[in-house]
């Protein structure tokens, strides 16, 4: 390591914490990793020498040993995937055998996918400016204009694309890139780290379909991939394309030592939060500070700051800072997001290069492909999601022969709160593997329908659709007529092309437009999932900063009608939802502790909506008559029994003491005046989708835009009706009554008496220990936490248990549930953690508060949390007494 340098990054972290006085320091972790030297080798014989002219001429003299391993591969013919840091030079081992083809076959032509179009036009614009004859690359995305289309089709040979324009553009066309496809060398798919989930099971299929057409015109293009560092990258290159891939891993390009600082902002004495929970100053405001800090020290830094809003007043809040100081460097911070015009961005980045621009401000926009690195400093303001983009983002800091500074800085949630306090979870861990199920039926049916309709479906080619799920959706397929059983194949019936209807980003058919009726004005659409949640009539809807109501929502056309309108309240639904257990695939038994993994039916109903004032005051309540929506999904949960309740050993209670930092009657009481008396609690957490659940039936009250959970009353069968009860204080609240089953919850979670977790507090353990649940999956699935939901019951009737459950957001899921359910000791156990390690008293946002749940975070019980997560992770880390059932239980049959 070298000292003198690092010395310069610890510099840099004095700096950002002067003045705070010692017992508010905020650093809880400092790790200093060391730098790397260069491994560099020859150009290869193979590759022609106006390329190596070129390449080298675009500043690259030689390859680094792992690029020229990668390029060789794939000249040769295998498919490659190079999983490697930032700034490693991933795209000369595309480039060089791609251009070495199309300057040696000058019939030969190439496919480049990038996630986004700001990627794809970046690397288009790298291989323009090698200005080779002959090679002819042209971009193909939604905005190349009508006119050059044609000329893209029949002339370029290196077309750069999305996988949006490949699934509706060129495949669904492809009789018209004949003389393309029939010529298909290579096809290189970048960034491809970021195919996850549903989106990433839609982009494995469309591969294994540009296979199929490209093979239909005589062609087996060569696959390059190029990720950031993963785990199991071979692994997750043969998901995403069904196809062997050799992985280079081993990085030799040039590092400078890098020193890293964790940082988590202090609690705010003046401020208090939701149910009077303490607040931290914002990862958004600190990161400002610091970023101001170090530009005043003349160290260049990226701020990467998780939403677009949050870039720029992070950029204000730095200048802000600086004005004061000295006025000129000011002018040396500047924002940086998506959606600024490209030439902006190009001069942004430049003056960042050129040193007139010092501190910037950005999202994820400056994370994928862009060519920045070797800088004095990263600051990031909340963990990113994943580990790979946590390495990402830290790689833009630090050049060879120099060091660099990362300070990580966490939100106020309880995964960042479990990253701060736990560094090896941050920085010695292998990179998380990209989830995605290709078998999903809800991605498979529409992608099968898509191959059909290109090229009819031979039985042959099953096996790459993933066999014998594939014949079974195919079968439906059959039986609704949408394709024809031919002893050829499947056919395609239609004439229209079904590209055009199928969403491979997943967000769930047709979006419903918003228009202001007065003018016609699209103001913007919203996911059919969470119309009704967000856009029902009588909602505030808010748009960039200006408001309005909702007159009309017609689900049929997809519109929702709105009028100009400030009131003085928000609005918050109130949903009434269930969750059944359609079928239990794995069992465990631990004692008195059960965990399954399944299918879920998650059906929920908007059926009013409360107006509230900032002050939290509810003017009333407006019943809606809404449509029940149903989301099938995959689900992990675990049951806890009566008995294990009742003999839990006492380090559950003192663990609880220790969690709740021995205000544990604050806790307890807040958890028994939420619950109100003898009433079981089923609380629910929404997702994106739109899809909150609820144990039998409950109600959900959600803010406009998120959508969360709600104590009611769990009951058995269907929803019953919704009467309005008194929450004392939470405003009203609606409960339904079972119409079958096993009666009232009341009684039934009145039997339950954990020890220090009375009946009256267990509702808001469990509701605690699901919502950090919740925030903590994402470190084990490379998920989101809005991608997932949750419930929370204190009796369920699938399973006649204490039940928490973790779901997918997404019809048929997306493979976290299965993730969580593969680590759930590791996944509870850091739960645990993050709610332990938090110091608050009775539960914050950095715990077991969730941003999204819409019964105003009540009841929540941390200590009761605590105790929860020890019942089970001691009956989980008890040998000898666990059974492992794998049960194919048929739809319909109920776990438990
Ligand atoms: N062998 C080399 N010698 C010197 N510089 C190189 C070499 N290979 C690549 N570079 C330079 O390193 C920088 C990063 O390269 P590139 O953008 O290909 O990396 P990457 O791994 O794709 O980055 P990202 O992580 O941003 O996707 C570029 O400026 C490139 O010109």
């Amino acid at each position: 390591m070298n000292e003198a340098s690092t010395t310069r990054a610890r510099r840099l972290l004095e700096r950002a914490t002067a003045g705070i006085p010692e017992r508010r320091d905020p650093v809880t972790h400092v790790a200093d990793l060391p730098g790397r030297d260069a491994e560099v080798t020859d150009w290869p014989s193979w590759a022609p020498t106006e390329v190596v002219a070129a390449l080298r001429s675009g500043g690259i003299d030689r390859p680094w040993t792992h690029q020229a391993t990668g390029a060789a591969a794939a000249w040769e013919g295998s498919d490659v995937i190079v999983a490697t840091g930032t700034a490693s030079g991933k795209s000369l081992v595309y480039q060089l055998p791609v251009l070495s083809t199309l300057v040696t076959d000058t019939s030969s032509t190439a496919l480049y996918l990038a996630p986004t179009k700001a990627l794809g036009a970046d690397q288009l614009g790298a291989v323009t400016a090698l200005d080779l004859d002959g090679v002819r690359a042209a971009s193909y995305d939604g905005d190349t204009p009508r006119e050059e289309r044609d000329w893209v089709r029949k002339h370029a040979r290196w077309v750069f694309s999305n996988p949006d324009m490949l699934h509706r553009g060129i495949l669904s066309g492809h009789a018209r890139w004949a003389a393309f496809f029939r010529k298909l060398r290579y096809v290189v798919v970048d960034e491809c780290h970021s195919y996850r989930g549903v989106f990433g099971s839609h982009v494995a299929l469309l591969l294994r379909r540009l296979q199929r057409v490209a093979r239909h015109y005589g062609a087996e293009p060569v696959f390059v991939l190029a990720s950031a560092t993963t785990a199991e990258p071979a692994e997750f290159a043969a998901r995403l394309t069904g196809r062997p891939a050799t992985a280079i891993t081993e990085d030799t390009s040039p590092r400078g030592p890098r020193t890293v600082a964790l940082w988590e902002p202090p609690l705010l004495d003046e401020l208090t939060g939701e149910n009077g929970a303490p607040v931290r100053r914002s990862a958004g405001a600190e990161a400002a500070r610091i970023l101001a800090e170090l530009v005043i020290e003349g160290a260049r830094t990226l701020a990467f700051v998780r939403s677009r809003h949050g870039a720029e007043l992070t950029s204000l809040g730095a200048k802000r800072i600086l004005a004061e100081v000295d006025p000129a460097l000011e002018e040396t911070v500047a924002a940086y997001r998506a959606g600024y015009l490209p030439e902006e961005r190009r001069r942004l980045e430049a003056d960042l290069m050129a040193r007139r621009l010092l501190g910037v401000a950005t999202t994820n926009a400056l994370e994928l492909g862009v060519d920045i690195s070797g800088l004095d400093a990263a600051v990031l303001a909340g963990y990113p999601g994943t580990l790979a983009s946590f390495w990402q983002q830290s790689g833009r800091a630090g050049r060879a022969g120099d060091d660099a500074l990362v300070v990580f800085v966490a939100r106020d949630d309880p995964l960042d709160t479990y990253l701060v306090h736990h560094p090896e979870a941050l920085l010695d861990q292998p990179v998380e593997t990209a989830v995605l199920d290709p078998d999903n039926p809800y991605v498979l049916a529409p992608q099968l329908a898509c191959a059909a309709a290109e090229v009819p479906l031979k039985a042959g080619e099953l096996q790459t659709f993933g066999g014998d799920e594939a014949r079974a959706v195919l079968d439906s397929l059959v039986a609704d007529g949408v394709l024809r059983r031919r002893p050829s194949g499947w056919y395609w019936t239609s004439r229209d092309r079904p590209q055009f209807d199928v969403d491979i980003r997943g967000s769930g058919g047709e979006q419903v437009a918003v228009v202001e009726a007065e003018t016609s004005r699209l103001l913007g659409t919203v996911d059919p999932s969470s119309a009704c949640t967000t856009v029902h009539p009588g909602a505030v809807y808010l748009h960039q900063g200006s408001s309005y109501v909702v007159d009309e929502l017609d689900l049929d056309t997809g519109l929702a009608l709105v009028h100009a309108e400030d009131p003085e309240w928000n609005t918050s639904p109130r949903e009434v939802i269930d969750i059944e257990v359609l079928a239990t695939q794995q069992k465990q038994h631990f004692g008195g502790v059960t965990v399954c993994l399944g299918d879920v039916a998650v059906s929920s109903r908007v059926v009013g909506y409360l107006r509230r004032l900032p002050s939290g005051e509810v003017l009333d309540q407006v019943a809606l008559d809404l449509p029940e929506e149903e989301l099938r999904t995959r689900a992990v949960w675990y049951t806890i029994s009566d008995e294990l309740f009742q003999s839990a050993p006492p380090t559950a209670s003192e663990a609880g003491s220790d969690a709740d930092g021995g205000d544990s009657s604050e806790a307890s009481a807040g958890g028994a005046d939420a619950d109100g008396a003898g009433v079981g609690g089923a609380v629910v957490e929404g997702t994106s989708a739109g899809a909150a659940a609820g144990g039998a039936v409950h109600v959900v009250g959600t803010a406009a835009g998120d959508v969360g959970g709600v104590v009611g009353t769990a009951a058995d069968g269907p929803a019953g009706e919704a009467t309005s009860t008194d929450a004392g204080g939470d405003g009203a609240r609606i409960s339904a009554s079972s119409g079958s089953g096993t009666g009232g919850d009341g009684d039934a979670a009145g039997r339950r008496e954990a020890p220090g977790l009375g009946s009256a507090r267990l509702p808001g353990a469990l509701h605690a220990a699901e919502h950090a649940a919740i925030g903590l999956l994402p470190l084990f699935a490379t998920c989101d936490r809005w991608d997932i939901g949750g419930v929370s019951t204190a009796l369920h009737a699938d399973t006649g248990e204490a039940t928490v459950f973790v779901h997918d957001g997404h019809p048929g899921g997306a493979g976290f549930a299965d993730r969580g359910f593969a680590a759930l000791v590791p996944w509870l156990a850091a739960t645990r953690e993050a709610i332990v390690s938090c110091e608050c008293p009775a539960g914050c946002p950095s715990c077991v508060q969730s941003p999204k749940c819409g019964n105003g975070n009540e009841p929540l019980d941390k200590a009761g949390a605590v105790t929860v997560l020890d019942i089970v992770l001691g009956a989980l880390g008890r040998d000898g007494t666990h059974g492992h059932e794998v049960v194919q239980a048929a739809d319909g049959a109920a776990a438990g």
